[in-house]
């Protein structure tokens, strides 16, 4: 079994427990009362290249990042230092993350929030809504292409902005095919956990003009994020740098900035 199996078959069992002390109408209810979802895609459509910055604790390739006690309080802080999305890991056995982890942040922060995690069912969709998330993560590698369809259109149909991830030129085909408005290209091998920080240059060409492109994944620095960038990003995605750092809303900043480089505006389709 590959460690997404695993990992969806986890996720698969919590979602069993949650479905059976909440009703999806209850949700939907509690997602009626939610604040107006945010726009995701505008703003991830900007002039400079945005920073998503992730809410991490821990990590099946990493073990424990960081203890994270005050997930709002991380998440101001990303805020206060620029970044355009903030990303909720809320799956918890192995990312160590919730629902209330999201719930907190969107009460502290306006920007778009995406929420991270195994979706496979559309109550999952109705989750995100409810605690407050304006995006998505549905990655290709856990959906059959059919259920990958109904999943975009449903989360767009209750207000959330799909991200669609893929990890090769195959999987942007089907993100594609599937209606995929913008894309992610995750660097970390989900069969071997190693960052290959090549595969966004590889595939991205593959992603048609006109669709937003994130590049998510071994992020160290504004060095890394000026490749991605050279190489046609709009967005990255980062987490780990962020958690294990001394100054997250310090290091937000310095990839802000150099996202903002006016040279980089070139680089990218
Ligand atoms: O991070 C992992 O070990 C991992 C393993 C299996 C599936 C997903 C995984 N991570 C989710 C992510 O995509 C990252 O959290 C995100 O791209 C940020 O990456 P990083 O900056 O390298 O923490």
């Amino acid at each position: 079994m590959s460690v997404l199996d695993e990992i969806i078959e986890g996720v698969r069992a919590d979602l069993a427990e949650r479905q059976a002390r909440v009703s999806l109408d209850e949700l939907k209810e509690r997602a009626a009362r939610a604040p107006q979802a945010k726009d995701g895609a505008a703003a991830l459509r900007g002039e400079n290249v945005g920073v998503i910055c992730e809410v991490k604790r821990s990590s099946p390739s990493k073990g424990a990042l960081a203890a994270i006690a005050d997930p709002a309080g991380l998440a101001a802080d990303y805020e206060a230092g620029g970044a355009s999305v903030i990303s909720v890991l809320t799956e918890e056995r192995r990312f160590g993350g919730s629902l209330a982890d999201l719930e907190a942040v969107r009460a502290r922060v306006d920007i778009p929030i995406l929420r991270k995690d195994f979706i496979v069912t559309a109550y999952q969709l109705w989750e995100a809504r409810a605690y407050g998330a304006d995006l998505v993560l549905l990655i290709v590698a856990a959906l059959e292409q059919e259920a990958l369809v109904s999943l975009i259109e449903r989360a767009e149909s209750i207000g959330l902005t799909p991200l669609v991830e893929v990890h090769d030129e195959e999987e942007v085909q089907r993100a594609v095919d599937a209606g995929a408005r913008i894309i992610g290209v995750n660097a970390r091998n989900l069969k071997t956990l190693e960052v290959d920080r090549g595969t966004f240059a590889r595939v991205a060409p593959e992603i048609p003009d006109g669709i937003i492109k994130i590049a998510e994944s071994g992020v160290r620095g504004p060095h890394d994020l000026i490749a991605y960038a050279n190489d046609g990003a709009d967005a990255v995605l980062v987490g780990e740098s962020l958690v294990t750092g001394r100054d997250p809303k310090g290091a937000v900043a310095d990839l802000v900035a150099a996202g903002a480089h006016p040279a980089l505006r070139h680089g990218r389709g």
